[in-house]
């Protein structure tokens, strides 16, 4: 078989190169085996990634097993919930690129023939999607699994919780020692956190695109199973290689289109309307903001994941998982194949127990339209994002004057010093991709609002979301205030229109008016600084998925 590591094995100028790798130990018998790359983001400050050595080891016995040799390297990855409320959240999105590079500069430089992902969390999963699909190398990706939920007093608690829990303090209906006893208890150990926040949405499209192997995406951090993926992740890997089955072959406009489909069902982060668009715009295909719409449009939401509803991602593991899913909206898919070897549809034929009660029917959903929506309007030409699987219904037309803030932080001390209104549309700007830079999601002020018990107030940006975020919250304004875009030129009190049926976000100015303020914006500079000042000259706007040029 001939193999992209002969590149740097093969023939006598190649001496020095077996050389180096004899350092390291390998036999002149694995030397004619497929070298595998093994991309693993484990590190100590990330409770996502802490288990993650335990299954690297599972993923080489794994590739072993089948005859092939694993290399393993690794990449950073940053806990969104670490780095939340702060300056440091606008350094998480920027990871997800440093990761597609480094992935792409390893195996790149050593000629892997194979890669194994091992990641988990918001940026890591993504980032090493885009590299599979940018460098086009037979590759598979394991994810490394969610929290189990936390308990206090008897009842389930997440980290949505301790979010929420700030702004219950603030309105004084929680004691600070109420407060710490949550935080004791709502973070049981490894995993990625509990929802269906943006690691476990992204998990979820990994295996939706056909990236993982069936059941993947849902299996707990700490469950046997997750130690037997990874074996079979690993033997896949090198069948793979043998196969010469890449990742282009797998993501294409039919999985993408699946993947969404999945995420509608679900009610997942609005983060993944970015991910998707990267990992596609890697993989050279014509995948756009209306795909979300479009597909949307046909299928219902049919699981009430927390935060929007009560399910955690155990849950859902126990309901049946992803191949579950696939089996309740098997009409709307299209039979894909995936790394498994096993199409879409076969996965779901097979499918033996799923809990309707929690993975519905479509027929009798949470709710009759997908779990997203694209918005367009004055305010947002490019587009917006919303959640909508977790808004009320009282809030899906909504018309208020904006309370405009240039930063979350501004905002956040507003919000916490009660100075909002209900009925309020609360404006966040110059937080986007380039104006943040780095589009920071913005947890602490959306929990806060919901932690006071604010039930009418809106909060529109052109930064992100957590996945944990809910409430009428619509992110991704494109374009953002510091390329341009209406969002910077919105004034105190002006009325702000929300419309989710229509899928609408208007400024309700007259066409001279915004003209005229369109014409005298000069948008805010920010003195930047390292990797936030190189990002921001090189980072695209969110419907285009925030990629760098
Ligand atoms: C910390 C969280 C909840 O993981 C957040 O970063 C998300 O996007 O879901
Ligand atoms: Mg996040």
């Amino acid at each position: 078989m001939n193999m992209r590591s002969d590149e740097v094995k093969s023939g006598y100028a190649r001496a020095p190169n077996r050389s180096l790798i004899r350092a390291l130990g390998i036999t002149e018998n694995e030397m004619h085996k497929p070298f595998i790359g093994v991309a693993n983001s484990w590190n100590d400050i990330v409770p996502g990634h802490i288990n993650l050595r335990l299954v690297a080891g599972r993923v080489r016995e794994g590739i072993a097993a089948e005859g092939g040799v694993p290399f393993e390297f690794n990449t950073i990855g940053i806990c969104d919930g670490i780095a939340m409320g702060h300056e440091g959240m606008r350094y998480s999105l920027p990871s997800r690129e440093n990761i597609a590079d480094s992935v792409e500069l390893m195996i790149q430089a050593h000629r892997f023939d194979g890669l194994v992902c091992i990641c988990t969390c918001d940026k890591i999963v993504p980032g090493m999607l885009m590299a599979a699909a940018r460098c086009n190398i037979p590759a598979i990706v394991i994810t490394g699994g969610n929290m189990l939920p936390g308990y206090h007093e008897g009842c389930e608690v997440s980290l949505t919780d301790v979010f929420e829990g700030v702004g219950k303090v603030a309105a004084g209906s929680m004691t600070e020692d109420e407060l710490f006893e949550i935080e004791c208890d709502a973070m049981p150990g490894c995993g990625s956190c509990q929802g269906l926040y943006t690691a476990n949405t992204m998990a979820c499209m990994t295996e939706a695109m056909g990236m993982s192997l069936p059941g993947c995406a849902a299996i707990p951090a700490v469950d046997a199973a997750k130690m037997r993926i990874a074996y079979e992740t690993g033997r896949r890997s090198v069948q793979l290689v043998k196969d010469d089955i890449k990742p282009r072959d797998i993501i294409t406009m039919q999985s993408m289109r699946n993947a969404v489909r999945v995420d509608m069902a679900l009610g997942g982060s609005t983060n993944t309307v970015l991910h998707l668009m990267a990992i596609a715009t890697e993989a050279e295909l014509p995948f756009n903001l209306e795909d979300f719409n479009k597909v949307g449009d046909v299928v219902p939401h049919i699981c009430a994941m927390q935060p929007g509803g009560p399910h955690s991602m155990q849950t859902l593991h126990r309901s049946g998982g992803i191949p579950a899913v696939f089996k309740q909206i098997e009409r709307y898919l299209e039979d894909t194949m995936t790394v498994s070897g096993i199409s879409v549809q076969a996965i779901a034929d097979s499918v033996k127990y799923l809990n309707e009660a929690v993975i519905k029917c479509p027929d009798s959903p949470e709710h009759a339209g997908g779990g997203l929506r694209i918005l367009k309007g004055s305010l947002a030409p490019s587009g917006c994002v919303i959640k909508c699987a977790a808004v009320n219904d009282d809030m899906w037309r909504h018309r208020g004057p904006a309370r405009v803030f240039e930063g979350e932080m501004d905002a956040m001390d507003a919000i916490l010093a009660k100075k909002i209104s209900e009925g309020d549309v609360i404006v966040i700007r110059y937080e986007g991709p380039k104006g943040g830079p780095g589009m920071p999601e913005m947890l602490s002020p959306t929990s806060a609002l919901m932690g006071l018990g604010y039930t009418k107030v809106a909060l529109i940006t052109d930064g992100r979301f957590s996945g944990g975020t809910r409430g009428p919250c619509i992110g991704h304004v494109a374009p953002e205030a510091a390329a341009g875009g209406p969002i910077g030129i919105v004034e105190e009190g002006d009325e702000i229109e929300i419309d989710l049926f229509e899928r609408r976000l208007d400024l309700n100015i007259s066409e001279d008016e915004m003209k005229s303020r369109l014409d005298n914006f000069r948008p805010l500079k920010k003195d930047l600084k390292g990797v936030l000042a190189r990002y921001s000259k090189m980072v695209g706007q969110a419907d285009k998925g925030a990629v760098t040029e």
